[in-house]
């Protein structure tokens, strides 16, 4: 695969500076993932040229666009609330890109047809926005970003203002549509069931660096960040290992793997057990622990631990009440082996 892009995006403010390098190569889909104020919609910004760089260089396909006004550049951008012309139909807000490339009238409105048939609206060209649905008008936006034909489609959040049905319903129209576009995408997302689903590569950015990156999969199972691991719903430690042993701050732990130095420890929350008193034959890895709080999590309840190993388990419902646990109250909690995963730090 061709590198379509090779930027280093250097931004500074009076608080805070980006500074990442980002390559995304033709075809290729790639999810700016990170917590508020990370710096992934400066770095969007920064692409489509409406944001000057303090130092860097962004190539696009070996040409320099740093100095290149933002509307000389072939970017397709979807943002969170759309940003839809309200006064222009759906076909006239999907023809404007092409008519500000100088294709003439007839011929815009006819790609715009187009773009709206492949995105399912071909019925409802002659809506204005606020008569479409969250999903609808999202689709419109897509259209449009995509009927100018970018060498780079840019993402904000773009499902973040739809309801959950709509949301795996659109998801899986833009994955189509994602996998079909033969430029760079590049989308931000807080959320990580759309980044894990939409996007081939992950670039985890923490405080305007990049933390991480690489395949879905692989980051879920390799958290190097508290950030990373919450996303993904682990526990996460840093300790020393000596084979299947991991000394952690206060605790030893045994692991599955057989590892020497330097290790992180990870396990889901749904692999701690917990337990009102010490348990009979007592497994290996167990410690006594403070319930610091507990909340809904979906059908189950997650109850957050304090003590020698801070930690989140998730338990049901019927599990609670028959611990009869209270914050601030004892807990015994355990975690099996074969349930945690060490790698090297
Ligand atoms: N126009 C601006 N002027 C000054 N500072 C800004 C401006 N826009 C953003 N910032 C600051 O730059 C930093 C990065 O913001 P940015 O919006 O890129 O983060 P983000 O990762 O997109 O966050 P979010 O997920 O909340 O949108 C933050 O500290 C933010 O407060």
């Amino acid at each position: 695969m061709d590198v379509v892009i090779d930027a280093h995006i250097v931004v500074r403010r009076p608080a805070f500076t980006l500074d990442i390098a980002l390559e995304v190569a033709e075809g290729e889909v790639v999810a700016l993932l990170g917590p508020n104020g990370a710096g992934k919609s400066t770095t969007l910004r920064a692409l489509a040229g409406l944001l000057p760089l303090s130092e860097g260089h962004i190539r696009v396909g070996g040409e320099e666009w740093r100095h290149r006004p933002a509307d000389e550049r072939p970017v397709g951008m979807v943002f969170q609330d759309y940003l839809l012309f309200p006064h222009l139909t759906a076909l006239d807000n999907v023809a404007f890109g092409p008519r500000c490339q100088g294709v003439r009238r007839s011929e815009a409105r006819r790609l715009a047809a187009e773009w709206l048939s492949r995105v399912g609206l071909a019925e409802h060209a002659g809506r204005r926005p606020r008569t479409l649905s969250g999903g609808q008008a999202q689709r419109v936006a897509l259209a449009r970003a995509l009927a100018v034909r970018p060498r780079l489609l840019l993402l904000d959040e773009p499902l973040s203002a739809l309801d959950v049905d709509t949301r795996r319903e659109i998801r899986a129209g833009l994955r189509r549509h994602l996998a079909e576009f033969d430029g760079a995408s590049l989308l931000v997302t807080h959320d990580p069931l759309d980044a894990m689903a939409l996007a081939d590569r992950l670039v985890v950015v923490e405080d305007g660096r990049v933390v991480q990156e690489g395949a879905p999969a692989h980051i879920a199972r390799h958290p190097r960040t508290d950030y990373v691991a919450r996303l993904v719903g682990l526990n996460l430690y840093r300790g020393v290992a000596e084979g299947h042993d991991v000394k952690l701050e206060r605790l030893t732990l045994s692991v599955a793997e057989s590892l020497g130095g330097e290790v992180f420890l990870a396990f889901p929350p749904s692999a701690v057990a917990l337990f009102r008193r010490r348990p009979e034959g007592s497994p290996r890895n167990l410690w006594e622990a403070t319930v610091g709080g507990i909340e809904p999590y979906g059908d189950q309840v997650r109850v957050h631990l304090e003590g020698p190993l801070p930690a989140a388990a998730d338990i049901t419902p019927a599990a609670l009440a028959e611990l009869g646990l209270a914050e601030g109250g004892p807990v015994w909690a355990a975690v099996k082996a074969a349930e945690t995963h060490a790698y090297p730090a």
